[in-house]
């Protein structure tokens, strides 16, 4: 049976076109009221998995009707060199957002260039103030593919309150903010990583497993509680029977979808939301900007008018 006539398999498609609608809408009047939204995108040398991400953020930009702006630098730029581009973007008003793609190359430290966003121009939400609110419960402006990952747990219906939940993987960018996120829904949540001593154990009792390690077919039927939701975060290249690459996740998807009751197509599942919701956030950013400026400034003076 193919992913598409098998209700078992949660798609991230209709999710993610429902909220770039909304987007979409939201763009459309803060253009008319003189807050162009713009996303600018920052990749630092060559990485497959960040040509996927990037290709897929400007179709959908403009599909939503936000500028989007790719600045590319060599992998050979320094520190410094970021640092002062970020500083000038921050400076720009006429940019609402930024996004890092990871990975950087080893010689530049990630967090501080996460760090050298504008907390209000953080769009990832990876700035330390940005993950600092979630700890808080203030939940509008989350990591795009934590955030996706849990909307998509949301489609099931389940009630999250009380609901046990695994995650495998504890990275600062998906493990940890899926943790935090579903704590704040009253999940209980247990989070499981390299040190774990028996990840399987952990995943056996899971009604929703979330999975972000980057290990093709890690989590196998007998992983996974009959009934359960399981979440697939991970974006694998690997080279197919016919000799071709493609994305598989990190769940053996044809044997757990006979035990899982909802399973995500990796692709299709969560990768389309994650685009999504990096929209949805510009606007947050947008709408936090604007709130400042009218305190600053009043309503009169737009944009658009200078
Ligand atoms: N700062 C940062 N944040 C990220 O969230 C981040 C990153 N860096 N670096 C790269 C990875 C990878 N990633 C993807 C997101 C969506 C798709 C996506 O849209 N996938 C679609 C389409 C696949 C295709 O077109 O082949 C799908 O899964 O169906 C893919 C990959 C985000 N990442």
């Amino acid at each position: 049976m193919s992913p598409s006539d098998d209700s078992r398999y949660l798609k991230g498609g209709p999710v993610a076109q429902r909220i770039i609608a909304a987007v979409r809408e939201d763009a459309a009047i803060a253009k008319a009221e003189g807050f162009p939204p713009k996303l600018i995108s920052i990749t630092v040398g060559d990485t497959d998995a960040v040509d996927v991400y990037v290709r897929n953020q400007r179709a959908k930009a403009q599909l939503a009707g936000i500028d989007f702006e790719e600045r590319r630098f060599p992998a050979t730029i320094t520190a410094g060199e970021l640092e002062a581009a970020i500083h000038g973007l921050n400076a720009d008003p006429r940019v609402t957002g930024i996004i890092i793609q990871r990975p950087v190359p080893a010689h530049i430290p990630i967090k501080t260039l996460q760090a050298a966003v504008h907390p209000l121009k953080d769009v990832e939400g990876m700035h330390p103030a940005s993950i600092g609110n979630i700890v808080y419960n203030q939940l509008d402006l989350a990591p795009c593919t934590a955030a996706a990952s849990v909307e998509l747990l949301r489609e099931t219906g389940l009630d999250l309150k009380g609901l046990e939940v695994v995650i495998v993987g504890h990275s600062e960018i998906v493990g940890k903010p899926i943790a935090f996120l579903l704590m704040s829904e009253g999940a209980t949540v247990t989070v499981c990583h390299h040190m774990t001593r028996s990840v399987a154990a952990h995943a056996r009792r899971a009604d929703a497993l979330f999975v972000a390690v980057g290990k093709p077919r890690l989590i196998k039927a007998d992983m996974v509680k009959p009934g359960a939701a399981v979440i697939d975060i991970g974006i694998n290249s690997e080279i197919g029977p016919d000799g071709t690459s493609r994305i598989v996740g990190d769940v053996d998807t044809e044997s757990v979808r006979e035990v899982a009751s909802w399973i995500t197509p990796v692709p299709g599942g969560v990768g389309p939301i994650t685009v999504a919701i990096l929209l949805r956030n510009t606007m947050v950013a947008l709408s936090r900007q604007r709130a400042l400026y009218e305190a600053t400034y009043g309503t009169a003076g737009r944009l658009a008018a200078e």
